[in-house]
């Protein structure tokens, strides 16, 4: 009897695999870091192989750590880090190149040639995206210039392009043996290369870029029965599971918090901070530097659209001062170092490590610390590095009221980051509205898993998955309205000072 739907989760930083009962409750859990490769400043890649022996081995120790097997799951979905770019060879599985990662700014010269003709909104209107280094399409270009063979295999038919979601599916439903070649809307979404109408890849798209459409994968529903296929019984779940369900993870973390009604909102503060306001069945241009991206599609029904704000660098400046600074061991004691201090001493922190994302999209920008004296000590610093996440959310929120006119009322917020309580109450303050954490905190899994069990019938309605979702705290605003304006005005200086740095 199939009891249970389990969601792998590809990460920036890792894999998990997780096993949900019907009340959404966790069953069973596992994680595993990958390398992060830094070959030159600036540049990130992944190892997809890793990757792939980390899915399997996450899956086997969810299953062996919970004794739920393989046949208990009705469906399993995935969900997965966006834009994160592999080329493969399809006879094989062998990368031609390692993963270049959404992070990675090797593509600066590739968005400039694209920009000179029509700038940085050449694409909007048919993708919702403006050109930046951030999505694939560049990255795809970037490999087929760069790695020998890629280009003629590519247009042989022989080397496949996949986001995250596309590589595991490939290798789950049976890879060199025939495993399903597709990618879902909403990561499809995140290429530059698709039409946000249509849901098709758009021709001259492609060929400005150079991509040629045999190498790129079908498109298809978030949540869908019929298309994937199921898993391979000799692979890591020794079954065969039906594959039901594939979302970028932050709209699963959308669909993971129920945010199914136009006007609803989430933030998920992991690596990177990504907000994102449901706007209902028509795409909604931003005209004030956000991304009109596919929130998800249900199979048989039209696609949901959201505006999204996507913050490049959130808790990895918390990692940041713990790996490069060394301040301590342990993301959580920030919280604790900040403490002792009532305010940043008139320091700002802004993270621009691989230029700024949105609102602003500014490559050339690097990261600065601002507002020195001698009387700021590392307690001023860890505080103002808690504070430019919650800063660089106003930024956003900011952009998100003009686009849609309506301001924001209220914000789920989920992810690592939100155990930060210091961090949440700041939030609270600086956007002057209450923001509520959910219970089930592993709202990205959730969103997989809601979505493969839709599709499997585990769940019948939407309605079911409303049910599920319960408040876990909600942090009321309670900051004088001068306190929060002067504190903003200096971190929009502070974001000046970041500009214009790469020449
Ligand atoms: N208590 C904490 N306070 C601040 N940041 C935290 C805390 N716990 C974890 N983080 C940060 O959250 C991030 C991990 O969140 P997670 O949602 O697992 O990220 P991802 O899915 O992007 O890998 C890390 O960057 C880490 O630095
Ligand atoms: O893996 P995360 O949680 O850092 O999310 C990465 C985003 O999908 C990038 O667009």
């Amino acid at each position: 009897m199939a009891e249970y739907i389990g969601a792998v989760d590809q990460g920036t930083t890792s894999t998990r695999f997780i096993i949900f009962d019907k009340n959404g409750r966790i069953v069973g859990l596992d994680q595993k870091e990958h390398e992060q490769i830094y070959p030159e400043p600036g540049w990130v890649e992944h190892d997809p192989l890793e990757i792939w022996a980390n899915t399997q081995e996450v899956i086997r120790g969810a299953l062996l750590k919970s004794g739920i097997k393989g046949s208990q799951l009705a469906a399993i979905g995935i969900t997965n880090q966006r834009e994160t770019t592999v080329v493969w060879d399809r006879l094989t599985g062998k990368p031609y190149y390692n993963a270049i990662v959404w992070q990675c700014t090797r593509t600066h010269e590739i968005c400039k040639e694209l920009m000179e003709n029509g700038g940085q909104d050449r694409f909007r209107e048919v993708t919702g995206l403006p050109v930046a280094t951030y999505f694939s399409g560049p990255k795809i270009k970037w490999i087929l210039e760069n790695v020998p063979e890629a280009r003629a295999a590519a247009e042989r038919g022989d080397a496949l392009f996949g986001t995250m979601e596309t590589w595991v599916i490939w290798w789950l439903t049976g890879g060199p043996k025939g495993g399903a070649h597709v990618t879902d809307v909403t990561n499809a979404s995140r290429t530059m290369l698709m039409d946000l109408k249509k849901l098709e890849w758009d021709e001259d798209i492609m060929k400005i870029m150079g991509v040629p459409r045999q190498m790129l994968p079908r498109i298809v529903p978030s949540s869908d029965a019929a298309t994937w296929g199921s898993t391979d019984e000799h692979g890591p779940l020794q079954a065969r599971v039906p594959v039901c369900g594939a979302v970028g993870d932050q709209q699963a973390a959308l669909v993971g918090q129920t945010c199914f009604t136009p006007g609803e909102a989430k933030n998920t503060y992991g690596t990177g901070c990504f907000l994102l306001l449901h706007t209902g069945h028509e795409p909604i241009p931003s005209r004030h530097g956000l991304i009109t991206t596919v929130a998800y599609q249900f199979s048989g029904r039209q696609p949901s659209y959201c505006l999204e704000g996507s913050i490049a660098i959130a808790g990895a400046l918390v990692q940041w001062l713990r790996d490069n600074m060394g301040m301590f061991e342990d993301a959580a004691e920030v919280e604790e170092l900040a403490k002792q201090v009532e305010n940043t001493g008139g320091v700002y922190v802004v993270p621009a490590f691989s230029g700024l994302f949105a609102p602003y999209w500014r490559p050339d920008a690097r990261g600065v610390i601002a507002g020195l004296t001698r009387y700021v000590n590392k307690h001023h610093i860890a505080r103002a590095v808690l504070e430019a996440t919650a800063y660089q959310t106003r930024d956003i929120v900011e952009a998100m009221n003009r686009d849609s006119g309506v301001p924001l009322t209220s914000l789920k917020v989920d992810g690592g980051m939100v155990r930060n309580e210091l961090l949440m109450q700041f939030q609270s303050d600086v956007l002057n509205v209450p923001v509520t954490r959910p219970s089930v905190a592993e709202t990205t899994c959730l969103g997989a898993a809601y979505a493969a069990g839709i599709a499997s019938g585990f769940w019948n309605e939407r309605s079911e998955l409303i049910e599920n979702w319960q408040e876990d705290r909600t942090w009321s605003p309670r900051m004088e309205e001068e306190t929060r304006e002067q504190g903003y005005r200096g971190w929009k200086k502070a974001v000046d000072r970041t500009l214009n740095w790469v020449e």
